[in-house]
């Protein structure tokens, strides 16, 4: 008998999920329907362009589930009690810019709550890679932790270095305001005018916009204070980019970075955190000169991830996303718990794309 192909997915999807349950999860079964300002708050206004918002229920917005990441961990932050393994099959709805591609799709997933970050990434990556290996997949692994230490290690005003962290994600809009911090684009010659001005005020005509003169005053002052500000050391600027450019097997990447870290100490911690995880994946057989390392990888990914990173793709189908990504959100468990966090790793096996893989 041929399955039609929905039900093939579904049925790979509870192959998966069987085998993470022997694998010792417990199943979860998230609603379809979310609340969507939780989302939108971790998110931010972005994941509306992405997501199908609808009005909901009790006359807020809701969401067709985007991901289970979050509903898992708001349903772990309820229970409590470490280490948790979870396991879920399911539907996730997600706008894609292409619209042949299908806008729902089956996810099988596993999240690690607590124990030690580097066994537990390695436990995670084992298991999920285990279930794809037949594939050969191309494997690229990162820590966003790496990229985060580093900024927060420049040696820059608190408001250059908190813009720089929330646009990490944004590789365009970072590049912008790096190459602004150091100097490389010059301020604008209104924005100059402006900002030198004795009374900005002055022949800005009748004020007709939603924000108050306050609040503009205030932005002033703020983007005064910025122009004064020194630029940032071109060394520290090369120090990012040599991050940022880093692609390598991993045993070499860990050696490029602690070179780095002997000029950019704050990566130190994250630094040895890797050598930790390379340890613990080494130790079940998965070598590090077989991981490739790139130090932007997951920048285009889930904003929540804040540590290792990994994505297999199918080599030979480069028309297919990945078959498999995941990643460490410990930041999220803390957003979601009031700052009350923990450790969290998981990732997720797209069904369909084995399928495709495999057909
Ligand atoms: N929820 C992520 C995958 C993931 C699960 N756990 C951690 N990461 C996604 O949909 O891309």
């Amino acid at each position: 008998m041929t399955l039609p192909p929905k039900a093939t997915e579904r049925a790979e999807a509870e192959r998966l999920l069987a085998l993470f349950l022997d694998h010792g999860a417990e199943r979860v079964e998230p609603d379809l329907l979310l609340p969507a300002d939780t989302l939108l708050d971790l998110y931010g206004e972005d994941i509306r362009a992405r997501a199908f918002v609808t009005p909901g229920p009790d006359g807020g917005e809701a969401m067709l589930r985007p991901d289970f990441t979050v509903p898992v961990v708001q349903w772990h932050m309820a229970r409590r009690g470490d280490p948790a393994r979870y396991a879920y099959a399911g539907s996730i709805f997600r706008r894609q810019p292409d619209p042949s591609r299908p806008h729902e799709y089956l996810q099988a997933g596993f999240e690690l709550f607590g124990h030690d970050a580097a066994e537990a990434d390695a436990e995670v990556f084992d298991l999920i890679h285990a279930q794809v290996a037949h594939l050969r997949p191309r494997i690229v692994t990162g820590d966003t932790g790496i990229l985060t230490a580093a900024v927060m290690g420049l040696e820059t005003t608190a408001d250059r270095r908190n813009a720089l962290l929330r646009h990490i994600w944004r590789p365009l809009r970072f590049r912008a305001l790096l190459d602004r911090f150091s100097g490389k684009t010059p301020v604008a010659p209104a924005r100059a005018d402006l900002l030198a001005a004795a009374d900005p005020f002055a022949e800005a005509g009748p004020e007709i916009g939603l924000r108050s003169r306050t609040e503009v005053e205030t932005r002033l002052a703020a983007l005064r204070a910025d122009a004064a500000a020194p630029p940032l050391a071109a060394r520290d600027v090369a120090l990012i980019d040599d991050i940022l450019s880093l692609s390598a097997p991993s045993d070499a990447a860990l050696e490029r970075l602690r070179d780095i870290a002997v000029d950019l100490p704050a990566i130190t911690p994250a630094t040895d955190g890797l050598a930790r995880r390379l340890d613990a994946l080494d130790a079940r057989g998965i070598a590090p000169a077989r991981l490739r390392f790139e130090g932007s990888h997951g920048r285009s990914t889930m904003e929540y991830y804040d540590g290792f990173v990994f994505t297999l793709s199918l080599p030979d189908r480069p028309d297919l996303p990945p078959v498999a990504t995941g990643g460490r959100y410990d930041a999220l468990t803390r957003a979601l718990g009031g700052g009350d966090g923990m450790r969290a790793v998981g990732g997720v096996i797209r069904p369909g794309v084995i399928l495709e893989g495999t057909a």
